[in-house]
Order: structure tokens, then C-alpha cells, then sequence
């Protein structure tokens, strides 16, 4: 095993329908110094960059990672930008921890930004990630992408439209005390029942919104921690896996790899728990901040997550299991459901665990975490990443 690589700075903006007050690098650039500032660190001392991006048209400019080379402070340094989707965050987090792991650098920074609800059309450009042939076609969007995994859900475990609201409500709830969050304002059953439908069985309020912001890390290996007496907590598992199945295979009597379960996000926790010496999540994790794009998604990840056996996690839900102050607390920052900034969204999830294993979450504090786990999924399920923090 190499040696340990710790987060020593975060940064995050406070998440918005629209930032017309800062470019695309404006926005990257306020995340790394707030980064920076944490990690008491200025650009001179940062050995590598990790650029996240995703599709180039959220941002409305070609290989925007050019215009954000001085952004990040990456002249005549390493530079890689990564695009995994809407994994893209956590797998540059992981890319800068591999810079530190393989010895090739101390101290790396990550960094991004987007404009979700600035692209014109962000399910037009999402549209594009589908096969051009056989799927795009239908319409594909990612939600009715994720609309038909929650109709397989209902028919396999009894999923009820309710069940996916109470998850709105809990992730509003906790959104409404994290004030980087973009939808912060509570909300009730009732009020989600009455928000449009947008594809069957998912409405407006099952939704993700469509975010502006950026996010910034700092990782640096034990030895430089050590050296200049920094605070650090420490990433001790990684993961990824890839599955290429069809939308079709996934659906109706034929199907071959059902769409109701998150089999390949399950083998990318498998292995960050093996890496981390984790053998019984229920009892080992303290905080989970999952992908879950939409209400129904937070289920299954639950479930691969292993704090669920398959098809429980509705009624574990309803008993209030996975909310600050239950067992394990899921997405306490209000989750993807409450924000979404495509290229980092990811990483918000790395970040938000970290300040949580840190005892730094603010109002959205888990009281005691110690171990925090978090997970990125992308495209039509080509990447899932995943990862455990711990203090
Ligand atoms: C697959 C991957 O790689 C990983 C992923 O992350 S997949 C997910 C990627 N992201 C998405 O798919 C974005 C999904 N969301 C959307 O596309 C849009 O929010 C939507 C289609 C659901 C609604 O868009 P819209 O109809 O254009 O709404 P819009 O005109 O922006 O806003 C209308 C109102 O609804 C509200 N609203 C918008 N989205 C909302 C949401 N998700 N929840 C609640 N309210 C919302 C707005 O605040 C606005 O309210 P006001 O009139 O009071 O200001």
C-alpha cells in the first residue's frame, strides 16, 4: 500500500440558478481561492492541476479547459482535465490523488466549475451522450434515463410516488441548512405531489436543478502534511467501475442487467470498501453523500452502498433512518437532488464528506462522523466512482 494522501483545502460556491456576476473562469478561479485560503496556500505552491469538465457545451465554449489553464494557476505545470460526466468530480479527485500516490507530486489541486442553467439547454446537450443510432433518437434525456430505472424500481420492489417524495423532502430539509446549496427552500409531500410531471413517474420537485458554481481541492501526501504540521483528512478508498449495457437491455421481460438496481455503482463501492478496510458499512460509515440526480436514484444508491439490502431502503427511508439525526445520514448538504453543477457535482460530494469527517459542515454538521463515503455516477452509466474519507 503507497502512503496516505490526505484533503488539506476545500472550496465551494454558494450554488445558483445563475452567476451573471462571474465568467466560467471567474467561477473556477473563486473556488480554487477559497481552496487555497483553507489549505493556507497561495498558487506557487501547488505541483499539479486537475481539471473537472464536463460536456464543453454546458459551458458553451470548446475545450473550455483552455480558458481555464490561468484560472487554476496551471502554467508550465501538470495539467489534465477529466470528463467522466457527472462522475467528472470525483474522478479528478481521484486523478489528483493518484498524482500524490504514485509519488509524482506532494501537493496536486482539482478544480472546475459550470453553468448548467446558463446553457441554453442543458437536456439537448445531455441528449448527445446516448448511442446516435438506436437511442438518442426516442429522446433521450437523463431524465426520462432515470424515470425508466424508477419504473423498473416500482415494479421490483413496490416503490411508491410517495416514497420518492419523502426523499424531496429530506434533502430539501437538510439543503435548507447548508447555504451553498442552490434549492434551499423546504418543501412537503403534498407540494411535491403537486409539481408538474416532467416524465412519468418523476415531477418537477424529483428533479435536480440546473446549478452554477465551482468546487476546489487540495490533496497532499502524509510526508508534506507531516513536514509543515498541516491538518488533513485522509482518502483510504477509491473505486470505479464501468458498465455498457444499452438503455434497452435494462428495461422490459428481456432485460439482462436491470435497471432498478445500481449493479455496477455496487462494484465500485465493493472496491473502495476493500481498499479501506471496510467490511460492514451499516456499521462502519458515519455520513454518505450519494449521486442521486433524481429522488428515486437515491434508493438504489443506498442500496449498492450496501446501508440497505436491496428493495429495503423505501422503508428504512420512512422511518427516517438516512436523515440527520438517523442512523446514517444520506446527502445532509441536501445532495445532488438539491444541486446540481454537472463538472463538479461530484467533487462537491468528496468536499462535503471531508468537511464532515473534519466537524467542519456548519449547519448540515453530522454530530460525530468520523468515516464519510461518496460516489459520482456518469454518463449512461460509463463511469461510477467511488470513495471513503476518513479524519
Ligand atoms: C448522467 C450524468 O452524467 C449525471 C447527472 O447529473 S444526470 C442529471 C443532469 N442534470 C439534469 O438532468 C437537470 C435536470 N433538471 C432540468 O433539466 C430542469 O431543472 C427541469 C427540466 C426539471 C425544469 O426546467 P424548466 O422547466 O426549464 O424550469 P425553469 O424554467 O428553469 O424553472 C421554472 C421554475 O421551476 C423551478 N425549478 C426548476 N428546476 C427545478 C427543480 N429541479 N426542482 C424544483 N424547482 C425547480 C425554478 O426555480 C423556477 O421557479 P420560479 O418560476 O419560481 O423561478
Amino acid at each position: 500500500m503507497s502512503a496516505r494522501v490526505g484533503i488539506i483545502g476545500i472550496g465551494q460556491s454558494a450554488f445558483k440558478a445563475r452567476r451573471d456576476d462571474a465568467s466560467y473562469p471567474d467561477l473556477v478561479r473563486e473556488a480554487v481561492t477559497m481552496a487555497l485560503n483553507d489549505a493556507s496556500m497561495e498558487l506557487d505552491d501547488i505541483q499539479a492541476v486537475v481539471y473537472s469538465l464536463s460536456p464543453d457545451a454546458m459551458v458553451g465554449i470548446g475545450n473550455a479547459e483552455r480558458v481555464g489553464v490561468d484560472a487554476v494557476g496551471a502554467r508550465n505545470k501538470r495539467f489534465l482535465r477529466i470528463n467522466t460526466g457527472g462522475a467528472t468530480g470525483i474522478s479528478s479527485v481521484a486523478a489528483a490523488y493518484y498524482h500524490v500516490a504514485a509519488g509524482a507530486c506532494d501537493v496536486v489541486l482539482t478544480a472546475g466549475a459550470d453553468k448548467v442553467g446558463e446553457c441554453g439547454d442543458s437536456q439537448t446537450v445531455l441528449n448527445k451522450i446516448w448511442d446516435p443510432t438506436y437511442e438518442r433518437q426516442l429522446p433521450l434525456g437523463t431524465i426520462n434515463m432515470l424515470a425508466m430505472s424508477a419504473v423498473r424500481y416500482m415494479h421490483k420492489y413496490g416503490m411508491t410516488e410517495e416514497d420518492m417524495a419523502r426523499v424531496v423532502v429530506k434533502n430539501r430539509w437538510q439543503a435548507s441548512k447548508n447555504p451553498n446549496a442552490h434549492l434551499r427552500k423546504e418543501t412537503t409531500v403534498d407540494e411535491v405531489f403537486r409539481s408538474r410531471y416532467i416524465s412519468w413517474p418523476v415531477k418537477l420537485f424529483d428533479c435536480c436543478p440546473q446549478s452554477s458554481g465551482g468546487c476546489a481541492m487540495v490533496l497532499a501526501s502524509e510526508k508534506y502534511i507531516k513536514e509543515n504540521k498541516l491538518d488533513a483528512v485522509w482518502i483510504t478508498g477509491v473505486g470505479h467501475c464501468s458498465e455498457s449495457y444499452y438503455l434497452g437491455d435494462r428495461m422490459g421481460n428481456g432485460q439482462i442487467a436491470d435497471h432498478a438496481d445500481a449493479f455496477a455503482l455496487k462494484a465500485s463501492f465493493a472496491r473502495a470498501f476493500k481498499m479501506a478496510g471496510i467490511t460492514d458499512p451499516r456499521k462502519q460509515v458515519d455520513v454518505a453523500e450519494l449521486y442521486a440526480p433524481f429522488s428515486n436514484t437515491e434508493f438504489h444508491s443506498i442500496e449498492a452502498a450496501g446501508l440497505a439490502d436491496l428493495g429495503q431502503s423505501p422503508a428504512m427511508m420512512r422511518e427516517g433512518r438516512f436523515q440527520i439525526g438517523g442512523d446514517i445520514p444520506v446527502n445532509a448538504s441536501g445532495g445532488v437532488l438539491c444541486t446540481n453543477a454537472i463538472a463538479v457535482t461530484a467533487m462537491v460530494r468528496v468536499a462535503e464528506i471531508a468537511q464532515q469527517v473534519r466537524g467542519k459542515a456548519g449547519g448540515h454538521q453530522v454530530q460525530g462522523a468520523k468515516i464519510g463515503i461518496a460516489s459520482g455516477n456518469g454518463g449512461d452509466h460509463q463511469f461510477f466512482g467511488t470513495m471513503v474519507v476518513e479524519a
